[in-house]
């Protein structure tokens, strides 16, 4: 290419992102395309304009990568001979990536290997959009949609000979696990013929995705269901896999769309009976007693469907015969770091939490959280930090509760050398310093002492704070971030808290709302689950066990839930949670038949008495109470008591359990 084309290009692509006419004015591109350019510039930090050879993963990466996948390159690998049959001749590739944009497979007519190696597209090498730019592959991913990017659509000059369309493959959770691109060199395609081409290549991808849904579901029931009798058990059908008692835990995309439910959570968990006006006996009874496709109502607008059921190809092997009600690998895990995004659920204090936040993230005004303990006020904090223009500086975390009062001063304002006796020689940066340029979190922030609350308002009005035994302000720059689960309005009537620091955190309240009070808890435990069980293949919630998660109160709030389910996956067998795994206090509170739901507050742990295990036996008696010791001396943290025991945390939930120590309100790392 000559460079006076790729200096052109890279102009395109800079005025584009910038917002300045284009010097042909003829030239428009899309807005996936304009905002893919976007990303390359602002948050990639590509250069349109560089020429760089491609990046090509070594090749016991790609070995592991691909046995990884195996059972979707199977199922690839037939549909991709049957797609390239139709495009051979025509000067394509075809080629399959994983979720990252690394080539696992491609289809190449072999007298063009070579033009298409040299421009990169080979086994390998990697399509992500912060490598190549805008690419079929690489802004399928980003966008999670199919795409087409033709020529000077893409970002780097090297790439505009190239014409290539991506369509998503998601897996039975709804997670991208590859994506199918069809490509041309010096392609004298139209854009417009493009769309053909991504007729047959979204075709080719909903075909391998519903494959891997009946794959990767074929030890459970699956039901099938269209609203033409001729179109069930075909690709346009929805797919719901079923646990043995008829709870949904998997549902494909078309499921969802064709009865209108909002996202595939809104499905998982559900008995059958919810959906269909079907019985859960006549279901049960599999396949043998319905004719091979027998019509039902759905519950929620009343439309036919003719429906088909398949048997589990080989019974679930599960301990006991217990019924799992959902299975962490059907929904999606959200990454360790929450968003915004993530936290907003479907409650409607959340959503106008998570709507003002957005509205502030990017200004000055203060913030100060108020919710119970353990519903998430730091996380919360954190994600308003990572959305914020300061998200790459510093978020420092200061419990003010925690510190001890005589060093609570030194920690938030540091000191110089020599300021006070035991004080390091150096002197010590104070946590507001720390923060300077991002975000400081004060939390339980209504623990702090009044002469220092004094001290604080100080900073913040002056944006300059004077290390102890200094004389010399430093000047700061912090956004404040501050939470409490007391009533500070209360607590400044009784002359605790200072009402101009009052005002002065409180630029905007976020009040966030207990567990049990949230309209969307249910797909809050649901999602927690699935982040805890993250990486356990054959995780697992019985019936039974996720009805106590549902029904109990969670005085303790996520954290209380996060800990539970935390115990019980590292004490049940064969990844099945039983109601068996669950304290059984939760369990006997969440039953129907409990008198009153549990006192906010009341501590679950540590309720069963010493003459409730094992029958008082003497030793076991003695070692519950040197246990309880420990744990108290950790403030329940767990990973700490398992630390200084000397064992896994594991073998320490496991003797829990065996000695009855409930785990409900014990305190563990944040995530
Ligand atoms: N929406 C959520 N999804 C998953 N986990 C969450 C969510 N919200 C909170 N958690 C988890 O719950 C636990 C408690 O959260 P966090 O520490 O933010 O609560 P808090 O309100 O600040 O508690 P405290 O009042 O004790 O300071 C943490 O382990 C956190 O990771």
């Amino acid at each position: 290419m000559a460079d006076s084309t790729a200096i052109a290009h890279a102009e395109g692509v800079f005025r584009t992102v910038h917002g300045l006419p284009n010097i042909d004015r003829q030239l428009r591109h899309e807005a996936p395309i304009t905002q893919s350019w976007t990303r390359c510039v602002n948050d990639h930090r590509l250069d349109p304009s560089k020429l760089h050879a491609p990046t090509v993963i070594g090749s016991a990466d790609l070995k592991d990568r691909q046995t990884q996948h195996e059972d979707l390159l199977q199922i690839a690998v037939a549909e991709m001979d049957s797609l390239y049959d139709q495009i051979s001749g025509s000067g394509h590739a075809l080629l399959m990536t994983d979720a990252s944009g690394v080539i696992l497979c491609e289809r190449v007519d072999p007298t063009l290997r070579k033009m298409f190696r040299s421009a990169g597209i080979l086994i390998g090498a990697d399509w992500s959009e912060n490598r190549e730019g805008t690419n079929g592959v690489g802004t399928c991913i980003a966008e999670n949609r199919p795409v087409t990017v033709h020529r000077a659509d893409h970002f780097r000059a090297r790439h505009i000979g190239l014409s290539c369309t991506g369509a998503p493959i998601r897996d039975p959770g709804g997670s991208l696990v590859a994506v199918l691109d069809v490509s041309s060199i010096s392609s004298h395609d139209t854009r417009a013929g493009r769309t053909h081409t991504m007729a047959l290549v979204n075709l080719s991808a909903n075909f391998i995705e519903k494959c891997l849904f009946l794959r990767r579901q074929r030890n459970h029931t699956i039901l099938r269901f269209h609203s033409r009798p001729e179109l069930v058990n075909l690709l346009y059908d929805g797919a719901l896999a079923l646990s043995q008692d008829g709870t949904v835990i998997a549902a494909d995309d078309t499921a969802v769309r064709l009865l209108g439910a909002n996202g595939r959570l809104n499905l998982l968990g559900r008995p059958l009976a919810e959906i269909f006006d079907v019985r859960p006996e006549d279901l049960l009874a599999g396949s043998r007693n319905h004719p091979a496709i027998w019509p039902l109502r759905d519950l929620r607008r009343g439309r036919r469907y003719f429906v088909s059921l398949r048997e589990p190809q080989r019974e679930p092997a599960r301990d006991g015969g217990a019924k799992p009600a959902l299975e962490p690998a059907m929904l999606q895990p959200r990454k360790n770091a929450l968003s915004l995004d993530d936290l907003a659920g479907e409650d409607p204090q959340m959503l106008r939490n998570v709507h003002n936040a957005r509205r502030i993230a990017d200004s000055m005004v203060s913030v100060l959280i108020q919710g119970p303990t353990g519903s998430g006020k730091e996380v919360f904090a954190r994600a308003l930090h990572r959305a914020s223009s300061r998200a790459q500086r510093n978020f420092v975390a200061v419990n003010c509760a925690a510190i001890p009062e005589t060093l609570i001063e030194s920690e938030l304002f540091g000191y110089k050398s020599g300021a006070f006796t035991g004080a390091h020689k150096d002197g010590m940066r104070g946590k507001v310093l720390q923060a300077s340029g991002g975000t400081l979190f004060l939390d339980e922030v209504g623990d702090m002492p009044l002469l220092l609350q004094t001290r604080l308002l100080r900073v913040l009005e002056d944006n300059e704070v004077v290390p102890l035994g200094s004389e010399k302000p430093i000047k700061v720059d912090i956004r404040v971030i501050s939470a409490s689960h007391r009533n500070l309005r209360e607590m400044i009537a009784k002359g605790q808290f200072r009402e101009d620091l009052y005002y002065r955190l409180n630029g905007i309240k976020i009040e966030l709302p207990a567990l049990a009070e949230r309209a969307d808890r249910n797909r809050l435990i649901r999602e927690v689950f699935a982040i805890e069980a993250a990486g356990e293949a054959h995780a697992a919630v019985e019936a039974k066990a996720l009805q106590c998660l549902l029904n109990y109160q969670w005085p303790g709030n996520v954290r209380e839930l996060r800990n539970v389910i935390r115990a019980a996956l590292a004490i049940c067998e064969g990844g099945l949670v039983t109601r068996l795994d669950l304290p059984r206090e939760l369990c006997e509170a969440a039953s129907p038949a409990a008198a009153a739901p549990a006192a906010p507050g009341a501590p679950l742990a540590n309720m069963a008495t010493p003459a409730e295990t094992s029958a008082g036996n003497p030793l076991e008696v003695a070692e519950r109470e040197a246990l309880l010791a420990v744990i108290d001396a950790n403030r329940w943290n767990m990973r700490l008591t398992a630390q200084q025991l000397g064992m896994s945390r594991n073998t320490l939930y496991r003797r829990l359990k065996r000695l009855r120590i409930g785990v409900g309100l014990e305190r563990v790392d944040q995530i």
